[in-house]
């Protein structure tokens, strides 16, 4: 479990992370989304115990991160994966953080075989490495002491969409058994796959936060039918929004149920019935963000 509350940073004139509240919980991969610029690293940065926060608190599984009694095998942290020693081969990097965390020394090859690196590329010096391997031996690190909370800062930098699914597939069992993961990230179509809570910063504030599918209810219903601008006046009368959406459909805040339930009452007959899809999350994010990416241009 991870708790962040009220967490402020600020440097000098500038409030980097504004009043944060959230919770990351186990069993659950949590996905911390935000523009570039919008206070995800120093967050991370405040939970692990790197920079000091001006107000407010972090801690995992109840601690601060400074009061953990011992940190490597309670919590994984990747912050940045290009900080690897590029002249070491991925093995060293494992057996050094291995030996420094008093692990035994079966846990570097688990932890290799956990990210798919194969013997041939542990052997390999990082400086050879693509940024998805580097995110992989990241990732392994991480994995090393077999903790409980996993904190990952944009782990899926760098990799495609196979490597995309791998790291799913990979935080979805780690999570599964209990595990409680916080990664972040400024790309909604990664996120989207990976995780299944959503926290979005935007300018050091939260902007939203929930499940996936909650977020999901809350970017609307998209209705389909022959007269789109009736459909719109009849949801417009009972209290919903009614937006055109393209092509003769219509987005609403209703949820399916009640535009189902309206559309038949008014005699209306819908080709199309839905729950606005990841363009809908998409758009959220991009309106939630709007304002963030104008005024960080702006400076
Ligand atoms: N040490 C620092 N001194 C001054 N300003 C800082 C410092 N660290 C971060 N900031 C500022 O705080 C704000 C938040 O930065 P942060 O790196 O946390 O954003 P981010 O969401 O992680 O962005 P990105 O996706 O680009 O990594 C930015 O305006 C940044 O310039």
């Amino acid at each position: 479990m991870i708790t962040i509350e009220n967490l402020t940073r600020r440097y000098g004139p500038r409030t980097a992370v504004d009043d944060v509240t959230f919770t990351a919980r186990p069993g659950r991969v949590t996905g911390f989304l935000g523009p570039n610029g919008a206070g995800k690293s120093t967050c991370l940065r405040m939970l692990v115990g790197l920079t000091a926060p001006t107000a407010g608190s972090a801690t995992v599984l109840g601690r601060r991160f400074v009061d953990l009694p011992d940190p490597g095998r309670e919590v994984g942290v990747l912050l940045d994966a290009s900080a690897q020693h590029a002249g070491r081969t991925g093995r060293e990097i494992l057996t050094v953080a291995q030996r420094t965390m008093g692990l035994p020394r079966a846990r570097v090859q688990t932890s290799l075989d956990l990210v798919s690196l194969t013997d041939e590329e542990a052997e390999r010096r990082v400086r050879h490495y693509s940024l998805g391997m580097r995110q992989r031996l990241g990732i392994a690190t991480a994995l090393l002491g077999d903790p409980e909370v996993l904190v990952l800062d944009e782990p899926a930098n760098g990799l495609d969409p196979a490597g995309i699914r791998w790291m799913r597939d990979l935080l979805r069992d780690y999570a599964d058994r209990g595990g409680t993961v916080l990664l972040s990230s400024h790309l909604l179509h990664e996120i989207e796959v990976i995780a299944d809570d959503l926290v979005v910063i935007g300018q050091g504030r939260i902007v939203a936060q929930g499940t996936q599918a909650e977020l999901l209810v809350s970017a609307g219903t998209l209705a389909r039918c022959r007269d789109a601008d009736a459909l719109g006046r009849v949801l417009v009368a009972a209290g919903h929004t009614a937006e055109p959406s393209g092509d003769g459909a219509l987005s609403t805040d209703a949820d399916p149920d009640t535009v189902g339930r309206l559309a038949l009452e008014a005699g209306i007959a819908l080709s199309e019935l839905r729950t606005a899809d990841g363009a809908g999350l998409e758009e959220m994010f991009l309106e939630l963000t709007a304002d963030t990416q104008r005024e960080g241009a702006a400076a």
